[in-house]
């Protein structure tokens, strides 16, 4: 269970989103929006990425203060993922694997699903942005988190890796308890998935739909 409370994000004074009370519930959520409406905002929120007034709460835990517990059970993949381009994504991955407590096996897995392995050894400038996009979302399922969020999981990547992402939401979901917050400014792309709940943000506000 994520708890929100009194949460107000703001950039340079500007209020962009405030949310006075939200319980989000184990499942598979989707949360829409239009461009600019917020929800980068909030994933990079309740990931711990930015500071925010509030409280962030998974679990029991406080995202700012249970850090580490917290940040072990909560992972992001960002929507347009920027790194280093002089490093590879394996160098990159087995550093987010060690942080995660991932273990290789399960990294050398997700890559093989995902075919990262067949060029996480070049320096990630020579990507494409789906190939980028690829480890985005695969570093997202390293260790054994509880809560997944995929920002925009769908752009750039092929149909292929679509279906490979909703067979690895499905199979973490099922077989691992984890949940999944997903976010999307179009309007039709999850619903092959078992989706709980669905958020809407929008005039600085989430509501459930
Ligand atoms: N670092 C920043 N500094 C100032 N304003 C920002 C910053 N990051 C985002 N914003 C503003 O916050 C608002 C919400 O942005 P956010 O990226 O969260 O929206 P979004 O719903 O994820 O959009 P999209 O669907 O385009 O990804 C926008 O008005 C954006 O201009």
């Amino acid at each position: 269970m994520l708890t929100i409370k009194n949460f107000l994000k703001s950039y340079n004074n500007h209020k962009i989103l405030e949310v006075e009370n939200l319980q989000i519930p184990e499942g598979i959520h989707w949360f829409k929006g239009v461009n600019g409406s917020g929800k980068s905002t909030l994933f990079r929120s309740i990931a711990g990425i930015l500071p925010y007034k509030g409280e962030i709460v998974f679990n029991n835990l406080d995202c700012r203060k249970d850090i580490v517990a917290y940040r072990l059970q909560v992972n992001l993949s960002e929507a347009e993922p920027l790194y280093p381009d002089y490093l590879s994504a394996y160098d990159l991955l087995m550093f987010v694997a060690e942080a995660k407590q991932a273990t290789e096996q399960q990294l050398f897995e997700l890559a093989e699903n995902l075919g990262a392995n067949k060029y996480w050894k070049s320096p990630i400038g020579t990507y494409s942005s789906g190939m980028q996009k690829k480890i985005s979302l695969l570093s997202a399922f390293l260790g054994s988190p509880k809560l997944i969020m995929l920002d925009e999981p769908l752009i750039t990547i092929d149909d292929r890796s679509v279906e490979i992402v909703y067979e690895l939401v499905k199979d973490y979901y099922e077989n691992r308890g984890v949940s999944f917050l997903l976010s999307s400014h179009q309007d039709f792309r999850f619903e092959r998935l078992p989706i709980k709940n669905m958020y809407l943000v929008q005039n600085q506000a989430v509501s459930q739909q």
